[in-house]
């Protein structure tokens, strides 16, 4: 059954080894104070360029890495506490980039797809583990024949097929998606985006999707979110966030994205002006501050998320940029 994800003041910094001259450590803040809310049975595109923190975000989320600050509740419960993770695995499943490598090449379907079971220990007896493993392949368009195929020699839509039917295996409320559709061919992407869309009513997921393609965020997600160093720079209904843009950082993303166009180009060029900074380059105040054409004093504060029409944008200068400038 889907429930809310509410994640509050989520941080997660990675310390480096260092300079051998300093001894300082490099410290890397690729999460930075981060809440959000998904409502049960929506979903929720993250965007933003390479290098901004969004699988960092999602792996946090699904309790691959331990948070630095901050709390992540499913419903009423906060899963993020080390006492919890067993629920939290339980809860929240991620869909990771790369279907292939995260599947062992040397195993079958069938282990990829009953071990979650064993773990969570679901299913009387290896029999029934088998049915579960046979139905949830029928659930995303494959068979029960894929059972003890390897994942080599498969295509990447069947692979990402496999690795869905792999996160819903042990029943998750939330289910986090790692740009399910890099590198697939058009008649791929259209199957998968159904396939998400088909998945996502009848198991009744909350889903959130990290995401570098417009028409994937516009079909699919029900609200946006826009990450640029670490923090989200704008948050609201996805409809609202394309037509009406507040955030400087938004509105060149958008301004970018054509029609059929990536809304980020992922191939580390990015369409907007300037170099996106490393998370670690500490920038005073406003971090969007060096590529802004909007920049004041004020912009030395780090700004915080406010309302902005149905939206929230964390600019200090939005009433002065206008919202359809
Ligand atoms: N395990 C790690 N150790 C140290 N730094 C890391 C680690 N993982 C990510 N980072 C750093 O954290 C920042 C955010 O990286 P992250 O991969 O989350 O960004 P992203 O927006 O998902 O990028 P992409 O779209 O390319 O996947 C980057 O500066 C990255 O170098």
């Amino acid at each position: 059954m889907s429930q809310r994800l509410r994640v509050e003041g989520l941080s997660k910094t990675f310390h480096g080894r260092g300079s051998w001259r300093t001894g300082r450590t490099a410290a890397v803040h690729a999460v930075d104070d981060v809440s959000l809310t998904i409502e049960p049975g929506q979903t929720l595109a993250l965007v933003g360029e390479s290098g901004c923190g969004k699988s960092t975000l999602v792996r946090t989320i699904a309790g691959i890495y331990q948070a630095s600050a901050g709390h992540i509740f499913v419903g009423d419960t906060d899963i993020s506490q080390r006492r919890a993770l067993r629920r939290h695995r339980r809860a929240v499943q991620l869909v990771p980039q790369n279907p292939l490598s995260s599947l062992n090449r040397s195993r079958s379907i069938r282990h990829a797809l009953t071990q979650p079971l064993r773990v969570h220990r679901i299913g009387a007896d290896t029999a029934e583990q088998e049915r579960r493993a046979a139905t949830l392949l029928e659930r995303v368009g494959l068979s029960a024949d894929y059972l003890p195929r390897l994942p080599v020699g498969m295509s990447v839509g069947e692979l990402q097929r496999v690795v869905v039917a792999r996160a819903l295996a042990i029943e998750p409320s939330v289910l986090l998606l790692d740009e399910p559709t890099s590198s697939v061919d058009l008649t791929t992407k259209a199957r998968i985006m159904n396939l998400l869309l088909d998945v996502q009513r009848s198991f009744d997921l909350t889903c959130m999707i990290i995401t570098h393609e417009i028409d994937i965020a516009r079909h699919l997600s029900h609200r946006m979110a826009v990450m640029y160093l670490g923090r989200i720079v704008e948050y609201g209904p996805t409809e609202e966030v394309f037509n009406r843009p507040r955030h400087p950082y938004t509105r060149m993303l958008v301004a970018s994205a054509s029609a059929s166009g990536p809304l980020v180009n992922a191939d580390a060029a990015p369409v907007p002006v300037g170099e996106v900074p490393r998370a670690a380059s500490q920038v005073d105040g406003c971090a969007f501050r060096p590529r802004c054409p909007h920049t004041a004093d004020v912009c030395g504060s780090v700004p915080l998320l406010r309302p902005a029409g149905t939206s929230q944008a964390a600019c200090h200068r939005l009433d002065e940029i206008g919202a359809d400038s």
